[in-house]
């Protein structure tokens, strides 16, 4: 098949209605691809409960009815041979809500919101996110942007979804949750952002300590697994347009039947959510004010016995019948601006809206 028949197949499977993933890992060639043929994949309520499961997994920021964690279990991995689903067979509706309109004047609100409590000191860091709904174009096509994105974005991973219970999702995230095979795991931290016009790039206090807020959270977590990862970093990394500070942690994971657990410990990390995590996640839950679903979910290839690549859901946008939905955000302190936050998830937007035109 040519690119576009790939893309005109990508198009038709959802329009069907189909269950699948294509996804291009970061630095390779050719992308993967998994469906599920009866639209049926696994809807667990629990992260933990991956424990020993195989699959791609679709998880969201927060379970909830409408947003299950979602695993796809492949029994196609061809797209040049794959049967199409025919209409309405077993077809279960996607549910297919609008997100919210968000206007600057509704961010500065949530932003003087989310900052009271860094203020006070309540809340050490708080990621504050947004969405953006622009119009479908008639002639958009999710399988085209796919192939476009993976082009644009060689060093991220980028994916087209789509299942009856998640609907629609395309993305392109730098930032790995876990990743490994056999005894090589890693996860990163992944935090603060710049613009690096210039390709010289130079990190305030502001964004040093944001990202240190994620390396102690990680090394946290796993040091709870007694895992003693190699640590490197932090360095900059770009994604697009943008720049990124990046920690590395290595370690060995001798019981792969705890990565459910190892996963659970992890998500959310403070790169989406906040500190302290309980009070954070509640905090965002309360007063941002719109359902995230799968943006800052995770998803990817579970896979114990041969390789695991999962992904936090950054940079991504819902498709819509009529509206594309992006989604960005930012991790706030108390030293940070209305302005400059704002700015950057309008810098954060462009990375999908770039596709999209
Ligand atoms: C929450 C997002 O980015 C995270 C990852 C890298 C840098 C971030 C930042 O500088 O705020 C965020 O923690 C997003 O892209 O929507």
């Amino acid at each position: 098949m040519i690119g576009e028949e790939k893309s005109l197949t990508l198009d038709r499977l959802i329009e069907r209605d189909a269950c699948f993933a294509i996804y291009r890992l970061p630095g390779e060639p050719t992308p993967r691809f998994v469906m599920q043929g009866d639209r049926h994949p696994l809807l667990l309520n629990d992260i933990g409960a991956l424990n020993r499961q195989q699959g791609f997994v679709m998880a969201p920021f927060r379970v909830t009815d409408s947003s299950p964690l979602i695993l796809i279990r492949p029994d196609f991995t061809d797209l040049d041979n794959v049967t199409i689903p025919s209409a309405g067979e077993n077809g279960v509706k996607p549910v297919e809500k609008d997100a919210k309109r968000y206007r600057r004047a509704d961010y500065n609100l949530l932003f003087h919101r989310f900052h009271k409590p860094l203020l006070s000191g309540e809340i050490e860091k708080l990621v504050l996110s947004r969405n953006k709904r622009i119009e479908r174009e008639e002639t958009f096509s999710p399988g085209k942007s796919f192939f476009k994105a993976a082009e644009k974005y060689p060093r991220s991973f980028v994916y087209l979804l789509h299942t009856p219970q998640s609907g629609t999702w395309l993305g392109s995230t730098p930032e790995i949750l876990l990743a490994g095979s056999h005894n090589n795991w890693q996860t990163i931290s992944l935090a603060g952002t710049r613009y690096p016009n210039s390709g010289n790039v130079s990190w305030d206090d502001k964004n040093l300590r944001e990202q240190h807020l994620v390396t102690s959270y990680i090394l946290k977590q796993l040091t709870s697994f007694h895992i003693s990862p190699e640590i490197n970093g932090p360095y900059t990394i770009k994604a697009g347009a943008l720049a990124h500070l990046r920690t590395d942690f290595s370690f060995s994971l001798p019981d792969k039947a705890v990565i459910g657990s190892l996963l659970k410990a992890l998500h959310p990390t403070p790169a989406v959510s906040g500190l302290p995590k309980e009070q954070a996640f509640q905090f965002i839950t309360e007063h941002e004010g719109y359902d995230r679903r799968y943006y800052t979910g995770f998803l990817g290839m579970l896979d114990p016995s041969a390789e695991t690549t999962l992904y936090v859901n950054l940079r991504c946008m819902q498709i819509g019948k009529n509206h594309l939905t992006l989604y960005a955000g930012s991790g706030l302190l108390a030293s940070s601006t209305c302005r400059e936050e704002w700015k950057e998830t309008e810098q954060k937007l462009k990375t999908m809206a770039s596709i999209v035109k």
